[in-house]
């Protein structure tokens, strides 16, 4: 089953010089998979992500998820649409300081106006899955780094959305709090069968993946898939973006 199709799409940017982002993207990702974009800077990775999570519009060409176009819908209909089916993971967490981990992780069900008992029910699960239940009644800046993740990972699973999007999710955080967040991520995949669509510089955290699409000037690449091993992946993933990604400076943020 395609949770996400895109199908001839295209972004341009206009201005006083027009930037042609993405050219004749088709890309589909499949129910249970957790796919990896990658590429050399300014190649378009954002531009894809911010299309499919509806933050900004496609020139032309389609999105579906989960059948739906979420670009035809009415801006009520696609803010619930986006609270309920779709979960976001940013680099920065973009959780609120002035609530608690718990709260932070509620908030899309507080919005959603779901039973307190419910809340609590799914709270306990989520926070059980990501190891933080000792930290739930903390404030966010009472937190490392990777706990701050693993929270905004719980408030972006707490809905149990169709798609869960991350961009470079692990951007801010150190290698061992690295190697955390994306083993809770791989849990979360294959435990709960939630499909995941990752941006990442970063191919220690893009070896956690089954398939990585690679973009290079706003076109597809490449694409690999993972087989038994990552060590060997995260190999291929290193070779695949130093035939791709140009020069060594994009190859700074490696951490082995
Ligand atoms: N809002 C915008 N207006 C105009 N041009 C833009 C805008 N956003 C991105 N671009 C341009 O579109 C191209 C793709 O940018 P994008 O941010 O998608 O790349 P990226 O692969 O995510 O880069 P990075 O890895 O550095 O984040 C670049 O040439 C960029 O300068």
């Amino acid at each position: 089953m395609n949770i996400l199709e895109v199908k001839g799409m295209n972004k341009v940017y206009t201005g006083r010089v027009a930037t042609h982002a993405l050219t004749d993207i088709h890309l589909t990702i499949q129910k249970g998979e957790f796919v990896g974009i990658m590429g050399p800077s300014g190649s378009g990775k954002t531009t894809l992500l911010n299309m499919v999570s509806t933050i900004d519009r496609p020139s032309t060409g389609e999105v579906l998820i989960g059948g739906s176009n979420p670009h035809r819908m009415k801006k009520s209909e696609l803010a619930l649409f986006r609270r309920r089916q779709l979960g976001f993971v940013f680099q920065d967490f973009n959780l609120l300081d002035t609530l608690t981990v718990a709260e932070n992780i509620v908030l899309p069900l507080t919005l959603d106006r779901r039973p307190v008992k419910e809340m609590d029910s799914l709270l306990f699960q989520a926070a059980e899955r990501l190891g933080i239940t000792e930290i739930l009644n903390k404030r966010t800046y009472e937190i490392s780094g990777g706990q701050r993740q693993r929270t905004a990972i719980a408030r972006a699973t707490i809905t149990s959305p169709v798609l869960l999007l991350a961009d470079e999710p692990t951007g801010a955080l150190d290698s061992h709090s690295s190697r955390v967040v994306m083993e809770s991520l791989t849990q979360i995949n294959e435990k709960d069968g939630t499909t995941i669509m990752l941006v990442t510089h970063d191919p220690l955290a893009a070896s956690y993946c089954n398939r990585i699409v690679f973009i290079k000037d706003g076109k597809l690449a490449a694409e690999i898939h993972r087989g038994e091993s990552r060590q060997s992946f995260f190999q291929k993933i290193i070779d695949t973006l130093s035939f791709w990604g140009g020069n060594a400076s994009e190859l700074s943020s490696i951490r082995v």
